[in-house]
């Protein structure tokens, strides 16, 4: 990272002025997300109505986008969000969830990608098929490794000019010219539903702390997963007294404790 920004700065930097965050996530993560985003210091916001994510992505600091229950109604919604949050310069990330699904979800994704994420977050199935890579993926959960996603980030980050965040045992991140992994985390992160999307969320705080670097802000939001999900999964007995534990470790990171257990490789 460059000039000195770490995870560790840019965390407190974050909860020096709590952004706040447009989440328009789904029914799932809504609960997990918001308790996520208060933990590490954050301020969100699940509004996704159509007749106001617009007005509301204007006076955001940033706006995350996920798929993961779509419909009709909750799409203008999308759409008019991601339109008002360029128009207003601020940055937008996009969580494809399980894309490859459905022709409805494909369209959809296909009609967000045009209005210019600047960070797209997912799991390596998810972007393997973004790249049009031949993905294992079915449902919302990942059956491909990070390793075999790492060409398609790449290749997605230079055609849509965005950040590619993606995630798994071991994340890598890339905006096409630079690029990094991040160590750490627990397997039992996939036993507890939406932490990716609740990933997402965090994702979309750290961008509006650090619009002008949406590389750094998702290598710090990712950063911040992986060292308080191997702290909680320390004391955890299994995924129900994980999910309290690794909201208390969000909530007791702070500037040393990160960026003394981060595990950033150059890639
Ligand atoms: N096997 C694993 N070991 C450690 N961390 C993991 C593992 N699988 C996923 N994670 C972590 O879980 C979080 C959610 O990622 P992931 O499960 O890939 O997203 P999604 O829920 O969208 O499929 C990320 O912080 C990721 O690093
Ligand atoms: C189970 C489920 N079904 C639709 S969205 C969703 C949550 C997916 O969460 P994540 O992508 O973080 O695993
Ligand atoms: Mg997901």
């Amino acid at each position: 990272m460059q000039n000195q920004t770490t995870p560790g700065t840019l965390l407190t930097a974050m909860r020096a002025n709590p952004p706040l965050v447009q989440c328009i996530t789904n029914y799932v993560a809504m609960n997990i997300a918001a308790n996520v985003m208060l933990a590490a210091g954050a301020s969100p916001a699940m509004v996704h109505a159509e007749e106001e994510a617009g007005e509301f992505a204007a006076i955001s600091g940033a706006l995350t986008i996920n798929i993961g229950t779509l419909s009709t109604g909750w799409m203008a919604g999308m759409v008019s969000a991601a339109q008002s949050a360029t128009k207003a310069g601020k940055p937008w990330v996009l969580d494809p969830v399980a894309h490859y699904a459905t022709s409805f979800r494909r369209k959809a994704v296909a009609e967000l990608l045009e209005l210019n994420p600047a960070i797209i977050r997912g799991n390596a199935s998810e972007i393997i098929a973004l790249a049009g890579g031949t993905s294992r993926g079915r449902g919302v959960d990942s059956r491909d490794p990070v390793e075999l996603a790492e060409e398609s980030a790449t290749l997605l980050a230079r055609k849509y000019r965005s950040v590619i965040a993606v995630t798994g045992a071991t994340d890598f991140v890339t905006d096409g010219n630079r690029a990094v992994r991040i160590e750490g985390g627990s397997p039992l992160m996939t036993q507890v539903t939406a932490l990716g999307c609740a990933l997402t969320c965090l994702v979309g705080a750290f961008a509006a702390t650090r619009p002008e670097d949406p590389f750094d802000a998702s290598v710090a939001a990712l950063t911040a997963f992986a060292v308080a999900g191997e702290r909680a999964a320390r004391e955890a007995a299994g995924p129900g007294s994980f999910s309290w534990r690794f909201l208390d470790a969000l909530a007791a990171l702070d500037e040393t404790v990160i960026d003394r257990e981060a595990r950033i490789i150059p890639a």
